[in-house]
């Protein structure tokens, strides 16, 4: 099947700027903030996040990238490009990612956040949920839910990284 596109450029920046309010809702000590960025799209994510949070609170929010792969479940690599230049113990952690599916790359994640030090809590932050968790894992912040088959997949572009910002679905062969 050929890729579609189900949501566009614009419902997409409303999305983000949504979780950013919600962000700010939620969260009564904005200073103790530090937004990470899962690799590849979610650091992208995490970058929009923390410039639209410096424009409406004019906070300089934190900002970290987290590779998962070196604690992967299946095939765990030996590098690890994480860079996360402060201190996250006792801070609030919001994680970012682009799609949540079955919930392995945020246990991953986790289990690398906390090798690096002890958060107060941890929270997460996705685009996309598309169901199909194989672990009990949830978003705290959603984009947009979109209910896909096992046969689907979702596509997230990101202008930084893929010239263009859209999410497609496309059915696996
Ligand atoms: O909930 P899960 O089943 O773990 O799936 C979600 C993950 O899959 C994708 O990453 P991918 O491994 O494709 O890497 P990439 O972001 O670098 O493309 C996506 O960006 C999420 O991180
Ligand atoms: O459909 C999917 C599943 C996992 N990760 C993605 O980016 N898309």
């Amino acid at each position: 099947m050929a890729r579609k596109e189900i949501i566009d450029e614009i419902t997409m920046k409303r999305a983000v700027t949504r979780i950013t309010y919600e962000i700010i809702e939620r969260n009564k000590a904005l200073d103790k903030l530090v937004l990470i960025g899962i690799k590849t799209r979610g650091v992208y994510l995490a970058k929009r996040i923390q410039e639209r949070l410096q424009a409406l609170e004019g906070l300089e929010i934190p900002f970290g990238e987290l590779d998962t792969r070196p604690f992967r479940d299946d095939k765990p690599a030996q590098e690890n490009t994480t860079e996360i230049p402060v201190d996250i113990a006792g801070k609030d952690v919001i994680l970012v990612d682009d799609v949540l599916y079955t919930g392995r790359t945020i246990r991953a994640a986790i289990d690398g956040l906390v090798k690096l030090g002890r958060p107060a809590r941890v929270q997460l932050a996705v685009l996309v949920d598309r169901g199909h968790r194989e672990l009990p894992i949830r978003a705290d912040y959603v984009g947009k839910n979109i209910p896909t088959g096992h046969d689907e997949e979702i596509i997230v572009q990101m202008s930084e990284h893929d010239g263009a910002d859209s999410i497609l679905i496309e059915r696996k062969d």
